[in-house]
C-alpha cells in the first residue's frame, strides 16, 4: 500500500477519491490541493436558487475542508498547484498565503476538472457577461439580479446548463433568449421529436428562441447591451455562456497521454494515465463509454464520483475497473421530464451504426386510472446488426426518471432489443399499465 497520496482538485471527483480513502485505508497519508475556497459546491443547484426553487445555497454542499479533516486528511485550499515533476513525483504549490511549496507522492490523482468553454468573441469583457461553473459564478449572478434595471437575459447555449438556467431566469421575472448554433435545443442528448417537445415547453413559458444562430459579438459601452448573432440582434442586459466544458489538463499537457478529441487526461478501466502512478478522475479525464464500445468524455457529477471511487482503490492497492458508463442523465423543465441514457438514434447513426428507433406512445397508468395519469413517450435505439441496446429517450409529465436505469444496465450488460421484449415488469394500476411501453416498444422493434 502506498504510504503517500496526493490528491488535486477536491470537488466531486476529488471528494468521492478522498472519502474513499479516508473509508477504507487507515494508514495513508493522504493531502488534497485546491485553488478554490470551498468544496462539494453541486452546480445542479445553481438554476434552482436563480428561479427560487430553493430558498438559498446552503444544502448545495455535501462536504468540506473540516469534515475532510475530521476523517484525516490535509487539507489545503485556495491553494493551486502549479506544476508537478512526475518523475520525482512532487507537486509544487502556491498556498493560501502566496508561498510556494512542495510535496512528494507515492500516486496521485488528478481531479482538476473542467473549466466552461469562452468563445473569443468582442465584446466578452463587458459588465454582466456571465459564466456558470463555480460557487462563486452563482453568487455574482444572483448578486448582479438585485438590479432591477436587468430585465432582459440572453442564454447562449442551449445544452443542459442553458436550458436549465432559460427556466431559472423566466422565473426569477426576467425577459429570457435562448440561443444556440444548433437546429434546437438538447441535441447532443435527444433526437428531434424529444427535442421539439422541450422547444415547445420552452416557448409555452415564454422563453424566445433563436436557433441555428451563431454569436458573433456583444455590444455596449460599460456593459452589455445587445448580443448580435448572424441572423439577429437582441437586447440584453446579462449574457450568459453555457457552450460546453472542456477539460483541465494544464499540469499534465505534454506529459500524460491526451484523449484525441478534447485533450482529456486518457484513462484505462482503473483510471490509470499513462504514468503508472497517475490516475485521473472527473471531468479532467475520459471514461469508457459502453454504449460506442471505446474511450469517451462525457462531463458529468455521476461520473466524477464513480471515477473517484475506482482511482482512490487502485491508487491504494486494491484492484478494482470500472464497468463503463452510458451517460445517464435527466432534465426536469416546469414539469416536464425527460430522462436519456446512450445513443440518440442520430449520434448511432453519425457514429456509423447501422442503428434503428422503436417508439412508443401511451399513458403512464391504466386508463381507469383517472387521477395524476399522463402520457409518456419513449424511444429505444438499438443496432439492426447486433440488435444490442444502444439507447433510449424517455419524456413526460409523470416522474419517468427511474425507468432509464433499466435501459442504462442493459447497454452496460450488452442486452438485445428481442431479450427485453419478455422482460418480466411487474404491473399495478397505481404504477402502470400491464401492456407496459417498455414492453410495447420493445414488441414493436423490426
Ligand atoms: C450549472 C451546472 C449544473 C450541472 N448539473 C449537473 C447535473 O444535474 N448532473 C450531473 O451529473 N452533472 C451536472 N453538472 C456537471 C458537474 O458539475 C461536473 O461534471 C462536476 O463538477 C465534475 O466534477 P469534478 O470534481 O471532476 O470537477 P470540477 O467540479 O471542475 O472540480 C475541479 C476542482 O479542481 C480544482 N482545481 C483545478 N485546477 C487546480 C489546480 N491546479 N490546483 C488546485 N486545485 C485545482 C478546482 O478549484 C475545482 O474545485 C453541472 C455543472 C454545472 C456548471
Ligand atoms: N441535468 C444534467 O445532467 C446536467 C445539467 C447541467 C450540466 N450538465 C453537464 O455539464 C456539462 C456542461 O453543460 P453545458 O450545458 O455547458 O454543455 P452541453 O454540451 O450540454 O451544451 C452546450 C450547448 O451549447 C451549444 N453551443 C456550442 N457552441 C456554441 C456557440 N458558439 N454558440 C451557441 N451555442 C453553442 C451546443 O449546440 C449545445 O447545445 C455537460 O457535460 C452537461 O451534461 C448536466
Amino acid at each position: 500500500m502506498p504510504n503517500k497520496i496526493i490528491v488535486v482538485g477536491a470537488n466531486h471527483a476529488g471528494t468521492a477519491a478522498l472519502n474513499t480513502i479516508l473509508d477504507h485505508y487507515k494508514d495513508v497519508d493522504v493531502t488534497a490541493f485546491d485553488a478554490n475556497s470551498n468544496i462539494s459546491f453541486l452546480g445542479c443547484g445553481m438554476a434552482l436558487w436563480i428561479g427560487g426553487q430553493i430558498s438559498g445555497p446552503d444544502g448545495l454542499f455535501y462536504s468540506s475542508k473540516e469534515i475532510l479533516e475530521g476523517k484525516g486528511a490535509k487539507i489545503y485550499m485556495e491553494t493551486s498547484v502549479n506544476s508537478i515533476d512526475f518523475d520525482k513525483k512532487t507537486v509544487y504549490v502556491k498556498d493560501a498565503s502566496g508561498k510556494d511549496k512542495e510535496y512528494s507522492y507515492d500516486k496521485l490523482i488528478l481531479a482538476t476538472g473542467s473549466t466552461p468553454v469562452g468563445p473569443q468573441l468582442p465584446g466578452m469583457s463587458l459588465d454582466n457577461v456571465q459564466f456558470v461553473k463555480l460557487y462563486q459564478n452563482a453568487q455574482e449572478v444572483i448578486e448582479k439580479l438585485g438590479d432591477t434595471s436587468i430585465k432582459k437575459v440572453a442564454v447562449v447555449g442551449g445544452g443542459y446548463i442553458g436550458v436549465e438556467l432559460a427556466e431559472a431566469f423566466q422565473r426569477n421575472g426576467r425577459e429570457v433568449t435562448l440561443i444556440d448554433c444548433a437546429k434546437t435545443c438538447l441535441s447532443a442528448y435527444y433526437d428531434e421529436m424529444f427535442c421539439k417537445r422541450m422547444e415547445k415547453q420552452l416557448s409555452d413559458h415564454g422563453i424566445h428562441l433563436a436557433f441555428e444562430e451563431k454569436v458573433e459579438r456583444l455590444e455596449g459601452n460599460t456593459r452589455v447591451e445587445k448580443v448580435i448573432t448572424d441572423k439577429n440582434s437582441y437586447d440584453a442586459d446579462m449574457v450568459i455562456f453555457c457552450v460546453g466544458f472542456r477539460p483541465n489538463t494544464k499540469l499534465g499537457n505534454g506529459q500524460l497521454r491526451q484523449f484525441n478529441k478534447n485533450g482529456a487526461y486518457e484513462t484505462d478501466l482503473m483510471q490509470q494515465t499513462s504514468h503508472p502512478d497517475v490516475y485521473a478522475v472527473g471531468d479532467c479525464s475520459t471514461v469508457y463509454n459502453n454504449a460506442i464500445e471505446d474511450t469517451d468524455y462525457i462531463a458529468l457529477a455521476t461520473n466524477a464520483v464513480r471515477s473517484g471511487i475506482i482511482a482512490a482503490h487502485n491508487a491504494c492497492g486494491t484492484e478494482l475497473k470500472s464497468p463503463g458508463v452510458q451517460g445517464s442523465n435527466g432534465i426536469s423543465i416546469w414539469g416536464l421530464n425527460m430522462v436519456s441514457t446512450g445513443l440518440s438514434l442520430d449520434r448511432a447513426k453519425k457514429l456509423g451504426f447501422d442503428a434503428a428507433a422503436t417508439d412508443y406512445e401511451d399513458w403512464q397508468k391504466a386508463g381507469f386510472m383517472e387521477k395524476d395519469n399522463y402520457k409518456v413517450v419513449i424511444r429505444i435505439v438499438y443496432d439492426k446488426k447486433t440488435r444490442r441496446i444502444l439507447g433510449a429517450q424517455l419524456c413526460s409529465d409523470y416522474d419517468i426518471s427511474m425507468s432509464i436505469h433499466l435501459f442504462s444496465m442493459a447497454i452496460q450488460e450488452k442486452v438485445t432489443i428481442d431479450k427485453l421484449k419478455l422482460f418480466d415488469l411487474f404491473f399495478l394500476p397505481h404504477f402502470n399499465q400491464p401492456y407496459n411501453y417498455i414492453t410495447m416498444a420493445a414488441l414493436n422493434a423490426e
